[in-house]
């Protein structure tokens, strides 16, 4: 598998952005060896299993210039890094509580030249900044997540939906949703492979969550 797949269905890429897709495969290669950021088994399906997916946010959004976007629990640096890719005039600040993923993070984009990305060691309750929208995968139950956010939005909204968040999610959400007026976007919707069969996007506008 390979960059094709991002290709197929984002076909508008300029050729940076294909060069910087392209690259990813090598970096992480390469830093994983270092830094284990990303299972081995994983690796194999990078493109399906974490470039492909962190762009499934960006079927449901497509960030405005000047949008400001966190990225809490970023890992190795997903849903973040191909984000950044695909939106160039938005700024991205990837965070983590583990110091060597962001080490990891800062290599990557580094080498793939984004200058809208910032990686921070720290964690998400410290941050102080201020951001429109929030993106995350695979790192706590949602009432926890929503917790982390008091204060984390701004106010002014530049972009389609609501500021809010947009994560990324597997699975049954029934328990960990109630209560919570979310969208859900079902990614077998927008992607065939079946990898995406059960996987979905849950968007929650800032003001459903008293943030
Ligand atoms: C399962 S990993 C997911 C990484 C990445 N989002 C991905 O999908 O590949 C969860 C990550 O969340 C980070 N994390 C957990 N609690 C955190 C917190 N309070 N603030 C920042 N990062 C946190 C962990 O260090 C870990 O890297």
């Amino acid at each position: 598998m390979s960059v094709d797949l991002i290709l197929k269905y984002f076909p508008d890429l300029s050729e940076k952005q294909i060069q910087q897709f392209t690259l990813l495969e090598d970096l992480y290669k390469d830093w994983n060896e270092k830094i284990n950021v990303i299972s081995r088994k994983d690796l194999d399906s990078l493109y399906e299993k974490h470039v492909l997916h962190s762009l499934g946010i960006a079927k449901v959004m497509a960030f405005s210039p000047n949008t400001k976007i966190l990225d809490i629990g970023t890992g190795g640096g997903f849903p973040g890094i191909p984000l950044a890719i695909l939106f160039p005039e938005s700024s991205f600040t990837l965070v983590d509580s583990i110091g060597k993923k962001i080490t990891v993070v800062k290599e990557v984009a580094e080498s793939l030249g984004l200058e809208n990305v910032v990686a921070k060691h720290e964690r998400a309750e410290n941050i102080k900044e201020k951001f429109h929208f929030v993106v995350s995968r695979a790192v706590t139950q949602m009432p926890v997540f929503l917790r982390w956010l008091k204060g984390k939005f701004e106010k002014e909204q530049i972009n389609t939906k609501h500021n809010g968040v947009l994560y990324l999610k597997g699975g049954d959400l029934g328990e960990e949703l109630q209560g919570l007026k979310a969208e859900i976007f079902q990614l077998k919707n927008y992607f065939d492979e079946e990898f995406f069969e059960t996987k979905k996007v849950v968007y929650l506008s800032k003001g459903h969550f008293n943030s």
